[in-house]
């Protein structure tokens, strides 16, 4: 079921429609002499990872590509960075097919893994690595120097410039990984889960270049994520799919309101909490000495708060919604309807 859908640019750069992807994995029993029979006869089993996924990402939009593990997000990016053939429906990005994997497409898109922070060989330096991209990608050499040194700037590289992928920290090989596939200045961005192992400053610093790259230079991204707090301050859409389907295409707001029926009321008393009836009010959810949270239903939210400022003696009151991580993991958990 799709919760709900939001308008979308006229001009699809990605789209995906009807994509499906099944993998046939090998069965492997465990015990004495299944290794000898599954030489013998060989058995497999077909994983649906992908079912009928359809959407299209207009240009300059920055997408969340959102679910739980195990849904299909990096299925589907693989797909529409061309690494893997989809076994139904069809991925076209720029206009191009992308497992054709032409060389102008290629040269077209980045794809940036953070669980595998592909930076080049390993025992090049990272400028080596970039002058290799550069080849291989036809980056003009008055271009080259600008962006090295726009992004030496901006990804804080200049201390591993000089030094071999191989010995790079995860987040220096992250930072080195960021730079080859910017190098090229890409149309389309698919990072799938960048910022994993990322201090808290680097990730930061990640979210600013990415959206200032995305501002700067129009280009159209797609975020994997279980960061909500970077799907938040990046994607004004996401994509949420759930066991290979897509089940929500819509605003992060408009997500949240769908999943959690309620709000967090917080009232700050000028006397003491303890005087007040608050199951009056709503379901009590944390407490202090001068201050409550309230769980209230979204549409009793008005009301309740006028009676609140009304009866109680109130020196503060604001109203938000569940912490976004917490409402992810219980509709994870939970299951999507
Ligand atoms: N090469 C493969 N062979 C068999 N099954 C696979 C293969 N790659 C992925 N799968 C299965 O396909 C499903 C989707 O995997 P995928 O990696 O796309 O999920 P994901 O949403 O990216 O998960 P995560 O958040 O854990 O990275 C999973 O059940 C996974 O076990």
């Amino acid at each position: 079921m799709t919760l709900s859908e939001t308008g979308r640019s006229s001009d699809p750069v990605v789209t995906a429609d009807g994509l499906g992807m099944t993998y046939r994995a090998p069965v492997r029993h465990s015990g004495p002499g299944a290794a000898f029979r599954s030489l013998l006869r060989k058995e497999h089993r077909d994983i649906e990872a992908v079912a009928d996924v359809s959407f299209a990402v207009g240009a300059g939009e920055i997408v969340g590509f959102i679910g739980p593990n195990g849904a299909g997000k990096t299925t589907t990016m693989k797909i529409l960075s061309g690494i893997l053939h989809p076994t139904a429906g069809q991925a076209r990005v720029l206009g191009f097919v992308p497992r054709r994997r032409q060389h102008e497409y290629l040269t077209q898109i980045a794809l940036v893994r953070g669980s595998q922070p592909t930076a080049g060989p390993a025992e090049l330096t990272v400028l080596d690595n970039l002058h290799y991209r550069r080849v291989l990608y036809d980056v003009p050499l008055s271009r080259f120097h600008a962006n090295v040194e726009e992004l030496t700037h901006t990804l804080d590289l200049a201390t591993i410039l000089g030094r071999q992928v191989r010995a790079l920290s995860l987040g220096e090989r992250m930072r080195a990984a960021l730079a080859i596939a910017l190098l090229h200045r890409p149309r389309v961005l698919f990072l799938d889960e960048p910022t994993i192992g990322l201090d808290a400053s680097a990730s930061a610093a990640f979210r600013r270049h990415i959206a200032r790259y995305a501002a700067d230079t129009g280009a159209t991204v797609l975020l994997t994520s279980h960061y909500m707090a970077e799907v938040e301050a990046l994607c004004p859409r996401v994509i949420l799919i759930d066991h290979g389907r897509l089940r929500y295409d819509g605003s992060l707001p408009a997500l949240a309101t769908n999943l959690s029926p309620y709000k967090l009321l917080r009232v700050t008393t000028a006397d003491s909490v303890r005087a007040v009836d608050w199951d009056a009010y709503g379901q009590l959810d944390a407490t202090d000495s001068q201050q409550v949270t309230l769980r209230v239903p979204r549409r009793d939210v008005p009301a309740v708060t006028g009676r609140l400022l009304a009866e109680v003696p109130v020196a503060d009151l604001t109203v938000a919604d569940p912490p976004l991580e917490a409402m992810m993991d219980q509709f994870y958990r939970a299951g999507v309807a």
